[in-house]
């Protein structure tokens, strides 16, 4: 299977003023390593916050103008510039917004779906494939003449991801696409992305969900903090937890079926008050000396990734 992206030592920050004219660099993502092959599902899983759209708006060179992105994004090996971004998105990669306001209020579903085009003859090409998509979707006839207020959360969230099949992506980043939506709507949703990736498609699935995450991922990326402290196969999250790594991700797991499960719970130190070391020191059972002192490199130990000194020296030293 091919890799089709590469996202290396990213992070994200904005500056932010202080008193007087003083400023300072506000860090929502640090350091941030991933990739998704094709025919692969890649969750990544962080809490409300953490800075999951601006990674997904990174990628597609959407960031909003005050931020400041550092590091690589590479598309089938290739670093994607600014330019390359603009011309590859809605073509080979495509995204599922996070938000419904991504439709446009005034234009007619179909319309927008298909979005411009050169003359009569691609259009027409263009509104039989999206008519296509749509009915796989069950998107009747009806719905091309609507306009978004006239569509059901569920209905809306199905034009989301069939308009971005429309131009037959390789990779598709889902940003949060199942809040607000009904069992049955989740379900259907996510089972849209079982099919995508059997079709070959890459897709990195964000959320803040872990049911979610579990139910369709290959792999799951967890977010700390703005950092990525370890990116967990799906079959790691069984038994006791024991092949799960990080401390973090270990408690995580431990606290689903009792709790149902609150990712927020507890403090996760944000942006500007990171400290120096860890930055899940504070509440860690394993820690260590170096651990309040130095950060911790992402660890590559095949299949799976960790940031933590307890693997530093391979899978056994840990517990
Ligand atoms: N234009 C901006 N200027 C300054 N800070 C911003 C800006 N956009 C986002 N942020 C900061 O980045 C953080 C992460 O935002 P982001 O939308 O990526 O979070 P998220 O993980 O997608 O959250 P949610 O689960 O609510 O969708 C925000 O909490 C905010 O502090
Ligand atoms: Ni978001």
């Amino acid at each position: 299977m091919e890799k089709l992206l590469d996202v290396e030592n990213v992070s994200i920050s904005f500056i932010q003023y202080t008193q007087g004219l003083n400023q300072r660099d506000l860090k929502v993502i640090t350091d941030l390593t991933l990739d998704v092959f094709e025919g692969e599902i890649l969750a990544i899983l962080g809490s409300s916050g953490s800075g999951k759209s601006l990674l997904a708006h990174a990628i597609f060179g959407i960031l909003p103008e005050n931020a400041n992105l550092n590091g690589t994004i590479k598309y089938k090996g290739k670093e994607l510039s600014q330019k390359d971004k603009e011309e590859i998105r809605g073509k080979e990669i495509a995204l599922i917004p996070q938000s419904v306001n991504f439709l446009d209020p005034l234009m007619k579903i179909s319309d927008q779906s298909i979005g411009q085009t050169e003359n009569e003859e691609e259009k027409k090409e263009k509104k039989q494939k999206q008519r296509e998509i749509f009915e796989q979707y069950n998107l009747g006839p009806e719905v091309d003449d609507m306009y978004p207020f006239q569509l059901s959360g569920g209905m809306a969230r199905r034009v989301l991801v069939s308009t971005a099949l429309l131009s037959n992506p390789k990779l598709v980043v889902a940003d949060e696409p199942t809040p607000g939506l009904d069992q049955k709507t989740v379900m259907e949703t996510l089972n849209h992305f079982k099919h995508m990736k059997e079709d070959g498609v890459g897709v990195l699935l964000i959320t803040h969900d872990i049911h979610a995450a579990l139910e369709v991922a290959d792999r799951i990326g967890i977010f700390y903090s703005g950092y990525v402290i370890e990116i967990a196969e799906n079959k790691d999250f069984s038994g006791n937890g024991e092949n799960l790594l990080h401390p973090y991700t270990k408690a995580l797991y431990k606290a689903l079926p009792a709790n149902g499960f609150e990712l927020t719970e507890g403090h996760q130190p944000l942006h500007g008050e990171i400290p120096k070391g860890c930055p899940y020191y504070d509440r860690c059972e394993m820690r260590m000396g170096i651990c309040k002192e130095e950060r911790p490199e992402l660890t590559d130990l095949g299949n799976k990734k960790v940031r933590c000194f307890k693997y530093e020296g391979g899978l056994k030293n840990g517990t």
